[in-house]
Protein backbone atom coordinates (compact mmCIF):
# COMPACT_ATOMS: atom_id res chain seq x y z
CA UNK A 1 0.00 0.00 0.00
CA UNK A 2 0.90 3.55 -0.80
CA UNK A 3 1.73 5.18 2.48
CA UNK A 4 2.35 8.88 1.21
CA UNK A 5 0.49 9.59 -2.59
CA UNK A 6 0.65 12.80 -3.50
CA UNK A 7 -1.23 13.73 -6.81
CA UNK A 8 0.33 16.90 -8.94
CA UNK A 9 0.52 19.21 -5.70
CA UNK A 10 0.83 22.76 -6.30
CA UNK A 11 2.11 25.58 -3.83
CA UNK A 12 3.16 29.20 -5.04
CA UNK A 13 4.17 32.12 -2.25
CA UNK A 14 3.50 35.13 -4.46
CA UNK A 15 5.51 34.79 -7.62
CA UNK A 16 7.30 31.54 -6.43
CA UNK A 17 6.52 28.27 -7.16
CA UNK A 18 7.30 26.18 -4.36
CA UNK A 19 5.81 23.18 -5.27
CA UNK A 20 5.40 22.45 -8.83
CA UNK A 21 2.65 19.78 -9.57
CA UNK A 22 4.70 17.05 -7.51
CA UNK A 23 2.92 13.89 -7.63
CA UNK A 24 5.16 10.99 -5.55
CA UNK A 25 4.48 7.76 -3.86
CA UNK A 26 6.08 6.45 -0.81
CA UNK A 27 5.52 2.39 0.17
CA UNK A 28 5.19 0.84 3.51
CA UNK A 29 8.54 0.20 4.95
CA UNK A 30 10.47 2.59 2.76
CA UNK A 31 13.12 5.28 3.70
CA UNK A 32 12.23 7.86 0.75
CA UNK A 33 15.03 10.71 0.88
CA UNK A 34 14.08 14.08 -0.57
CA UNK A 35 16.84 15.58 -1.83
CA UNK A 36 17.15 19.41 -2.91
CA UNK A 37 19.28 22.27 -2.66
CA UNK A 38 17.85 25.25 -0.01
CA UNK A 39 15.00 26.05 -1.36
CA UNK A 40 14.08 23.99 -3.64
CA UNK A 41 10.64 23.21 -1.89
CA UNK A 42 11.01 20.23 0.45
CA UNK A 43 9.75 21.97 3.79
CA UNK A 44 6.74 23.07 1.29
CA UNK A 45 5.88 19.76 0.49
CA UNK A 46 6.45 18.16 4.37
CA UNK A 47 4.49 21.20 5.56
CA UNK A 48 1.35 20.48 3.20
CA UNK A 49 1.78 16.68 4.15
CA UNK A 50 1.34 17.58 7.35
CA UNK A 51 -1.58 19.91 7.11
CA UNK A 52 0.29 22.84 8.37
CA UNK A 53 -0.12 24.45 5.07
CA UNK A 54 -2.71 23.59 2.33
CA UNK A 55 -1.92 23.07 -1.25
CA UNK A 56 -3.47 25.33 -3.92
CA UNK A 57 -4.49 22.42 -6.08
CA UNK A 58 -3.60 19.21 -5.85
CA UNK A 59 -4.07 15.99 -3.81
CA UNK A 60 -2.88 14.30 -0.57
CA UNK A 61 -3.21 10.44 0.15
CA UNK A 62 -1.97 9.36 3.59
CA UNK A 63 -2.37 5.66 4.48
CA UNK A 64 -4.74 5.60 1.27
CA UNK A 65 -6.86 8.56 2.75
CA UNK A 66 -7.75 11.62 1.63
CA UNK A 67 -6.10 14.28 3.84
CA UNK A 68 -8.76 16.92 3.33
CA UNK A 69 -11.54 14.82 4.31
CA UNK A 70 -12.36 13.68 7.90
CA UNK A 71 -8.22 12.44 8.16
CA UNK A 72 -7.82 11.37 11.67
CA UNK A 73 -4.87 9.39 11.16
CA UNK A 74 -2.36 11.84 13.19
CA UNK A 75 -1.65 9.21 15.58
CA UNK A 76 0.06 7.22 12.94
CA UNK A 77 2.37 9.68 12.27
CA UNK A 78 5.59 11.24 14.06
CA UNK A 79 7.51 14.45 12.85
CA UNK A 80 10.06 16.51 12.86
CA UNK A 81 10.02 19.98 11.35
CA UNK A 82 13.26 22.36 10.88
CA UNK A 83 14.51 23.13 14.35
CA UNK A 84 13.45 20.87 16.85
CA UNK A 85 11.47 22.98 19.07
CA UNK A 86 12.09 21.68 23.23
CA UNK A 87 10.93 23.75 26.16
CA UNK A 88 14.22 25.05 27.25
CA UNK A 89 13.61 25.58 31.11
CA UNK A 90 12.67 21.66 30.93
CA UNK A 91 14.75 18.93 31.17
CA UNK A 92 14.63 15.81 28.53
CA UNK A 93 12.20 13.71 30.34
CA UNK A 94 9.93 16.41 31.08
CA UNK A 95 9.55 17.68 27.93
CA UNK A 96 9.11 14.18 26.53
CA UNK A 97 6.45 14.23 29.37
CA UNK A 98 4.58 16.86 27.32
CA UNK A 99 4.55 15.16 24.18
CA UNK A 100 3.28 12.23 26.27
CA UNK A 101 0.52 14.37 27.54
CA UNK A 102 -0.61 15.85 24.17
CA UNK A 103 -0.60 12.45 22.75
CA UNK A 104 -3.01 11.66 25.16
CA UNK A 105 -0.56 8.33 25.79
CA UNK A 106 -1.14 5.68 28.13
CA UNK A 107 2.19 3.84 28.21
CA UNK A 108 4.34 5.46 30.42
CA UNK A 109 7.05 3.08 29.74
CA UNK A 110 7.40 4.58 26.71
CA UNK A 111 9.09 7.76 27.97
CA UNK A 112 11.81 5.24 29.20
CA UNK A 113 12.21 3.34 25.80
CA UNK A 114 12.43 6.03 23.83
CA UNK A 115 15.16 8.24 26.06
CA UNK A 116 17.06 4.85 25.83
CA UNK A 117 16.54 4.38 21.77
CA UNK A 118 18.26 7.69 21.18
CA UNK A 119 20.88 7.44 23.95
CA UNK A 120 19.64 10.43 25.86
CA UNK A 121 20.07 8.09 28.98
CA UNK A 122 22.96 10.64 29.90
CA UNK A 123 20.60 13.82 29.55
CA UNK A 124 17.42 12.48 31.60
CA UNK A 125 17.82 15.40 34.07
CA UNK A 126 19.33 17.92 31.95
CA UNK A 127 17.50 21.34 31.17
CA UNK A 128 16.90 21.37 27.29
CA UNK A 129 18.69 24.77 27.01
CA UNK A 130 22.07 23.17 27.84
CA UNK A 131 22.13 20.30 25.40
CA UNK A 132 24.21 20.37 22.30
CA UNK A 133 23.11 20.55 19.07
CA UNK A 134 23.12 17.14 17.89
CA UNK A 135 21.31 15.98 21.31
CA UNK A 136 18.87 18.71 20.77
CA UNK A 137 18.07 17.04 17.44
CA UNK A 138 18.00 13.36 19.08
CA UNK A 139 15.54 14.80 21.50
CA UNK A 140 13.13 16.16 18.39
CA UNK A 141 13.43 12.56 17.03
CA UNK A 142 12.84 11.17 20.54
CA UNK A 143 8.87 13.62 20.51
CA UNK A 144 8.36 12.41 16.84
CA UNK A 145 9.52 8.76 17.58
CA UNK A 146 7.46 8.69 21.14
CA UNK A 147 4.23 6.82 20.43
CA UNK A 148 5.53 4.57 17.71
CA UNK A 149 4.18 5.77 14.71
CA UNK A 150 3.66 3.76 11.36
CA UNK A 151 4.88 7.20 9.46
CA UNK A 152 8.06 9.22 10.42
CA UNK A 153 8.33 12.54 8.65
CA UNK A 154 11.66 14.40 9.18
CA UNK A 155 12.99 17.27 7.42
CA UNK A 156 16.75 17.36 7.57
CA UNK A 157 17.13 15.08 10.80
CA UNK A 158 21.17 14.71 10.63
CA UNK A 159 21.39 18.92 10.51
CA UNK A 160 23.59 19.29 13.62
CA UNK A 161 25.00 16.17 13.77
CA UNK A 162 27.89 14.61 14.23
CA UNK A 163 29.37 11.55 11.82
CA UNK A 164 29.04 9.62 14.97
CA UNK A 165 25.30 10.59 15.03
CA UNK A 166 24.55 10.35 11.77
CA UNK A 167 25.70 6.51 11.56
CA UNK A 168 23.54 6.37 14.62
CA UNK A 169 20.40 8.37 13.02
CA UNK A 170 20.72 5.73 10.00
CA UNK A 171 21.03 2.75 11.99
CA UNK A 172 17.92 3.99 13.46
CA UNK A 173 16.07 4.74 10.69
CA UNK A 174 16.95 1.44 9.50
CA UNK A 175 16.06 -0.73 12.14
CA UNK A 176 12.51 1.23 12.12
CA UNK A 177 11.81 0.57 8.68
CA UNK A 178 12.93 -3.39 8.95
CA UNK A 179 10.06 -3.14 11.93
CA UNK A 180 7.80 -1.92 9.39
CA UNK A 181 7.91 2.05 9.96
CA UNK A 182 7.94 4.24 6.95
CA UNK A 183 10.01 6.83 6.71
CA UNK A 184 10.03 10.15 4.85
CA UNK A 185 13.22 12.41 4.80
CA UNK A 186 14.40 15.45 3.12
CA UNK A 187 18.15 16.49 3.35
CA UNK A 188 20.43 18.90 1.05
CA UNK A 189 23.20 16.36 1.73
CA UNK A 190 23.74 13.87 -1.00
CA UNK A 191 26.12 11.57 0.32
CA UNK A 192 24.17 10.90 3.46
CA UNK A 193 20.84 10.92 1.71
CA UNK A 194 22.35 8.65 -0.63
CA UNK A 195 23.41 6.02 2.19
CA UNK A 196 20.04 6.06 4.47
CA UNK A 197 17.31 6.38 1.78
CA UNK A 198 16.29 3.39 -0.75
CA UNK A 199 14.32 5.74 -2.80
CA UNK A 200 15.40 9.26 -3.47
CA UNK A 201 13.61 11.66 -4.95
CA UNK A 202 15.49 14.93 -6.30
CA UNK A 203 13.81 18.15 -5.97
CA UNK A 204 14.58 21.24 -8.32
CA UNK A 205 12.87 24.57 -7.90
CA UNK A 206 9.64 23.25 -6.61
CA UNK A 207 9.66 20.28 -9.40
CA UNK A 208 10.25 16.59 -9.20
CA UNK A 209 12.92 16.20 -11.24
CA UNK A 210 14.01 12.56 -10.97
CA UNK A 211 13.11 9.58 -8.38
CA UNK A 212 14.86 6.49 -8.13
CA UNK A 213 16.00 3.69 -5.61
CA UNK A 214 19.81 3.44 -4.77
CA UNK A 215 20.12 0.88 -6.70
CA UNK A 216 18.99 2.38 -9.64
CA UNK A 217 21.17 5.46 -8.72
CA UNK A 218 24.19 2.96 -8.75
CA UNK A 219 24.05 2.25 -12.54
CA UNK A 220 22.91 5.98 -13.38
CA UNK A 221 26.06 7.22 -11.97
CA UNK A 222 28.33 7.54 -15.19
CA UNK A 223 32.03 5.63 -15.13
CA UNK A 224 34.85 6.23 -17.18
CA UNK A 225 38.30 4.53 -16.97
CA UNK A 226 40.94 7.60 -16.72
CA UNK A 227 43.97 6.92 -18.13
CA UNK A 228 47.83 8.84 -18.34
CA UNK A 229 50.81 7.71 -19.94
CA UNK A 230 53.99 9.25 -20.86
CA UNK A 231 52.08 11.04 -24.05
CA UNK A 232 48.53 12.16 -23.97
CA UNK A 233 48.17 13.43 -27.71
CA UNK A 234 49.14 10.14 -28.87
CA UNK A 235 47.51 8.14 -26.64
CA UNK A 236 43.77 9.97 -27.18
CA UNK A 237 45.15 9.30 -30.73
CA UNK A 238 45.48 5.50 -30.71
CA UNK A 239 42.39 4.74 -28.57
CA UNK A 240 40.26 7.63 -30.51
CA UNK A 241 40.95 4.99 -33.60
CA UNK A 242 39.41 1.78 -31.12
CA UNK A 243 37.47 3.29 -28.74
CA UNK A 244 34.62 5.85 -30.04
CA UNK A 245 33.78 7.66 -26.66
CA UNK A 246 37.91 8.33 -26.02
CA UNK A 247 38.28 12.43 -25.25
CA UNK A 248 40.87 14.55 -23.69
CA UNK A 249 40.62 14.72 -19.88
CA UNK A 250 42.65 17.11 -17.55
CA UNK A 251 46.44 16.57 -17.15
CA UNK A 252 46.65 15.01 -20.18
CA UNK A 253 45.10 12.09 -19.45
CA UNK A 254 42.31 10.21 -21.47
CA UNK A 255 38.78 9.78 -20.51
CA UNK A 256 36.85 6.30 -22.32
CA UNK A 257 33.47 5.80 -21.07
CA UNK A 258 32.69 2.71 -23.94
CA UNK A 259 31.57 -0.12 -22.20
CA UNK A 260 33.78 -1.98 -23.66
CA UNK A 261 36.79 -0.57 -21.74
CA UNK A 262 34.96 -0.68 -18.78
CA UNK A 263 34.25 -4.04 -18.47
CA UNK A 264 37.71 -4.81 -19.93
CA UNK A 265 40.01 -2.47 -18.13
CA UNK A 266 42.74 -5.22 -19.22
CA UNK A 267 42.56 -5.26 -22.61
CA UNK A 268 42.69 -1.68 -22.98
CA UNK A 269 46.30 -1.71 -20.93
CA UNK A 270 47.18 -4.22 -22.96
CA UNK A 271 47.11 -2.41 -26.21
CA UNK A 272 48.75 0.50 -24.86
CA UNK A 273 51.92 -1.63 -23.55
CA UNK A 274 51.47 -3.36 -26.84
CA UNK A 275 51.85 0.48 -28.91
CA UNK A 276 54.78 1.47 -26.59
CA UNK A 277 52.76 3.44 -24.67
CA UNK A 278 52.23 1.64 -21.17
CA UNK A 279 49.70 3.56 -18.92
CA UNK A 280 51.13 5.52 -15.56
CA UNK A 281 47.65 5.44 -14.50
CA UNK A 282 44.41 3.39 -15.09
CA UNK A 283 41.49 4.21 -13.28
CA UNK A 284 37.93 3.09 -13.19
CA UNK A 285 36.59 6.54 -12.01
CA UNK A 286 32.79 7.06 -10.90
CA UNK A 287 30.89 10.23 -11.12
CA UNK A 288 30.63 11.36 -7.47
CA UNK A 289 27.08 12.22 -6.01
CA UNK A 290 27.18 15.78 -6.13
CA UNK A 291 28.37 15.49 -9.52
CA UNK A 292 24.95 13.33 -10.60
CA UNK A 293 22.71 15.93 -8.90
CA UNK A 294 23.38 18.44 -10.77
CA UNK A 295 23.72 16.46 -13.93
CA UNK A 296 20.03 15.65 -13.11
CA UNK A 297 19.23 19.27 -11.89
CA UNK A 298 20.07 20.91 -15.11
CA UNK A 299 18.85 18.10 -17.90
N1 LIG B 1 5.76 31.20 3.87
C1 LIG B 1 6.44 31.52 2.78
N2 LIG B 1 6.30 32.74 2.21
C2 LIG B 1 6.99 33.07 1.11
N3 LIG B 1 7.84 32.25 0.47
C3 LIG B 1 8.03 31.04 0.98
C4 LIG B 1 7.35 30.61 2.17
N4 LIG B 1 7.74 29.33 2.43
C5 LIG B 1 8.62 28.98 1.48
N5 LIG B 1 8.80 29.99 0.60
C6 LIG B 1 9.67 29.97 -0.59
O1 LIG B 1 9.37 28.79 -1.32
C7 LIG B 1 10.57 28.19 -1.82
C8 LIG B 1 10.72 26.79 -1.27
O2 LIG B 1 11.00 26.87 0.12
P1 LIG B 1 11.17 25.60 1.04
O3 LIG B 1 11.39 26.09 2.44
O4 LIG B 1 10.07 24.65 0.81
O5 LIG B 1 12.52 24.98 0.46
P2 LIG B 1 13.48 23.87 1.10
O6 LIG B 1 13.84 22.96 0.00
O7 LIG B 1 12.87 23.29 2.31
O8 LIG B 1 14.73 24.74 1.50
P3 LIG B 1 15.65 24.64 2.81
O9 LIG B 1 16.53 23.45 2.61
O10 LIG B 1 16.40 25.94 2.74
O11 LIG B 1 14.75 24.56 3.99
C9 LIG B 1 11.70 29.13 -1.42
O12 LIG B 1 11.96 30.00 -2.51
C10 LIG B 1 11.13 29.89 -0.24
O13 LIG B 1 11.73 31.17 -0.14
Amino acid sequence: MDIISTYRLCKSFGSTTASDAVSLQVQEGEIWGFLGLNGAGKTTLIRMLLGMIRPDSGNIRLFGQELNTGFNQWNDIGYLVETPFAYPELTVAENLKIYYKLRQLKQPALIDEVIDRLKLSPYRTKKAKVLSMGNQQRLGLAKALLHKPRLLILDEPINGLDPEGIVEVRALLNELAAGGTTVFLSSHILGEIAKIANRIGIIHQGRLVTELSTAELAQRLQKKVVVQTRDGAATLALLATHYTAAVAGPDNTVEISNPQALQQPEQLASLLVREGLPPRQLQLVTEDLEHFFLRTIRS
